[in-house]
């Protein structure tokens, strides 16, 4: 399966409860070449999950354009969703034993997801698939999943979301409650997929991942707030103008802080806090020029 991308435009996803809506994602913006990794991290109750349930075609957005590969996600009907992800797109939710059906043994659990997606044959062999997360020995793979160690649960229920090949890969917190060794070997498993052509995104609070990812996409509340590309950490300037500071620059400019915000000629720009608010530091910011690719 060719690498899938994902362009996200304006993206608002609203979760209508009795009485009160809350709004989840608030106009995310967000590209993800195909093949690229990606993990997005954020505070709790950011909307990190809700953006990869609207990315998996499980949550239709309120408003907003979503394509993942050749998928308008904001148009399609549940039935061309769930054929997306049959196909093209491969989900791990949060606790591996969601992904799992506990009275098959590991194989059985592949051989499962590639029949309900309807690939009787022309697929990969369950024992390859495993053989991606390091699963292929019959001493795993002919176990059921409450015979596995937690990482090696967690890798099954990747392999599970890995069944029918798809180029693009969805994982929600798939090292949480890992011991170290345990986590490494998930992370190794998702760079591995990274660099053999599978685009990943991974929510997740584990900076190990985020490292292991290359990028990072930081939400807050509801949109990008922030990335990290190479070690960087960038701001993100949201469609309104709207920029989430850091928060070290928080501390020097708390919410209601009055800024003059100046470009300079040289492409950068300085936001001077007014003479009565603070500690007269202003931050410089990078220019728009000097994010790199
Ligand atoms: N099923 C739901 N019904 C109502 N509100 C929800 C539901 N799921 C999430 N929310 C709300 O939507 C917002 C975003 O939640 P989401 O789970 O996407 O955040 P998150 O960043 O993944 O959090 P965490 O890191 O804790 O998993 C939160 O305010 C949350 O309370």
């Amino acid at each position: 399966m060719a690498p899938v991308a994902v362009t996200c435009r304006g993206v608002v996803y609203i979760y209508r409860l009795e009485g009160y809506d809350v709004v989840a994602l608030s106009g995310v913006d967000l590209d993800i070449a195909a093949g690229a990794a990606v993990a997005l991290l954020g505070p709790s109750g950011s909307g990190k999950s809700t953006l990869l349930g609207v990315l998996a075609g499980l949550l239709p957005p309120a408003a907003g354009r979503v394509a993942v590969g050749g998928h308008d996600l904001a148009k399609a009907s549940m039935a061309q969703r769930a054929r997306m992800r049959a196909t093209d797109v491969g989900v791990s939710l949060q606790g591996a034993d969601r992904n799992l059906l506990p009275y098959l043994t590991a194989e059985q659990n592949v051989r499962f997801a590639q029949q309900v997606a309807g690939r009787r044959r022309g697929g990969s062999p369950p024992r390859e698939v495993l053989a991606q997360v390091g699963l292929a020995d019959r001493r795993w793979s002919s176990q059921r999943p409450d015979r596995l160690a937690p990482g090696q649960r967690q890798r099954l229920a990747l392999a599970v979301a890995l069944a029918n090949q798809p180029g693009l890969l969805l994982a929600d917190e798939p090292t949480s409650q890992l011991d170290r060794a345990a986590r490494d070997e998930v992370i190794a498993v998702l760079a591995g997929l990274a660099g053999a052509g599978c685009t990943v995104a991974v929510v997740t609070h584990d900076p190990a991942v985020g490292a292991a990812m290359g990028r990072t996409v930081t939400i807050r509340d509801g949109r990008v707030g922030a990335e990290g590309r190479l070690g960087e950490e960038y701001a993100v300037v949201g469609r309104d103008g709207a920029l989430h500071l850091p928060t070290a620059a928080m501390a020097q400019l708390p919410p209601g802080s009055l800024l003059q915000v100046v470009p300079q000629p040289d492409g950068g720009v300085l936001l001077r806090p007014a003479a009565s608010d603070v500690d007269p530091a202003a931050a410089q910011l990078p220019g728009p020029g000097s994010a790199a690719a």
